[in-house]
C-alpha cells in the first residue's frame, strides 16, 4: 500500500469510472476492461439502488472487478461498503454525506488507503478534510440519470467556489458529465471527472472513455 499523496491522488482523479451492476446491461467485467482500454485512471465499485447485488454475488463481483483493476494497475475504490473494501483489499473507500462517518472510515481503513468524501459546499468540504479525506467528489454538476436521491444540481461553479475558499485537495466533479461538458468542469478547477452512465451506458465503452480522457488532458496540457 503506497501512501496516497496528493500528487498520486490528483493523477488518479482524471477519468474516474463509477459503476455497479445496475448501471449497465452488459457484463460489468467487460465494461470495466473496455473502459480501462479507453483510458480511465480510477474505478469505483458502487453497487447501490434498485436491483443492486447483495451477499455472495456482491462480494464475488467486487473481487472480480478488483482483480481486473489489479491486472491493469488501475486503483479500485469501493463506495460506502467499508467492510467490503477491507475484505477485497481495495485501494480506497468513497463515502457520501449520508453514508458512514468519514472519520470512522478513516480509522477503519488506516492511512495507506484512499478516502474520498462527497461534498456539496465549502462547509462540507472543510469537515471532510478534517476527517481525513484525500479527495472530494463534488456534484451533481448537471442533472444525473444515475442517482435517484441526488442533491440539487450545483454546476461547475461550486468547484470554483471551493477553490476560491482555499480548498486545495484533489477534486473530482460528478453528475451528468459528458465529453462536451468536461472542459467546463476542468476549467472551474477540478482535477478530473467522475462518470457513470456516459461510459457504463455507452454503446462503445472504450471510445466513450477515450473521449473523456482526451477532453480532460486537453484541459491540462
Ligand atoms: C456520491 C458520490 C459522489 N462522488 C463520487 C466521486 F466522484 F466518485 F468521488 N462518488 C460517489 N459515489
Amino acid at each position: 500500500m503506497h501512501p496516497w499523496n496528493a500528487e498520486a491522488v490528483q493523477r488518479a482523479m482524471q477519468v474516474y469510472l463509477v459503476m455497479g451492476s445496475v448501471n449497465t446491461k452488459q457484463d460489468p467485467m467487460e465494461v470495466l476492461r473496455q473502459a480501462i482500454a479507453g483510458g480511465i485512471t480510477l474505478f469505483q465499485f458502487r453497487e447501490k439502488g434498485t436491483g443492486a447485488l447483495v451477499g455472495e454475488a456482491r462480494i464475488t463481483l467486487a473481487m472480480r472487478l478488483r482483480e481486473v483493476c489489479s491486472q491493469h494497475g488501475v486503483p479500485f475504490i469501493v463506495n460506502d461498503d467499508v467492510e467490503l473494501a477491507v475484505a477485497v483489499e481495495a485501494d480506497g473507500v468513497h463515502v457520501g454525506q449520508d453514508d458512514a462517518d468519514a472519520a470512522l472510515v478513516r480509522a477503519r481503513i488506516g492511512d495507506g488507503r484512499m478516502l474520498g468524501v462527497s461534498a456539496h459546499s465549502v462547509d462540507e468540504a472543510r469537515r471532510a478534510l478534517q476527517a481525513g479525506a484525500n479527495y472530494l467528489g463534488v456534484g451533481p454538476m448537471y442533472p444525473t440519470p444515475s442517482k435517484a436521491d441526488a442533491h440539487a444540481v450545483l454546476g461547475p461553479a461550486v468547484v470554483a467556489e471551493l477553490r476560491a475558499a482555499g480548498i486545495a485537495v484533489p477534486i473530482v466533479g460528478i453528475g451528468g458529465i459528458t465529453p462536451d461538458t468536461t472542459a467546463a468542469v476542468m476549467a472551474a478547477g477540478a482535477d478530473g471527472v467522475a462518470v457513470i452512465s456516459a461510459i457504463a451506458g455507452a454503446a462503445n465503452v472504450c471510445a466513450a472513455a477515450a473521449q473523456f480522457a482526451a477532453a480532460v488532458r486537453g484541459m491540462q496540457a
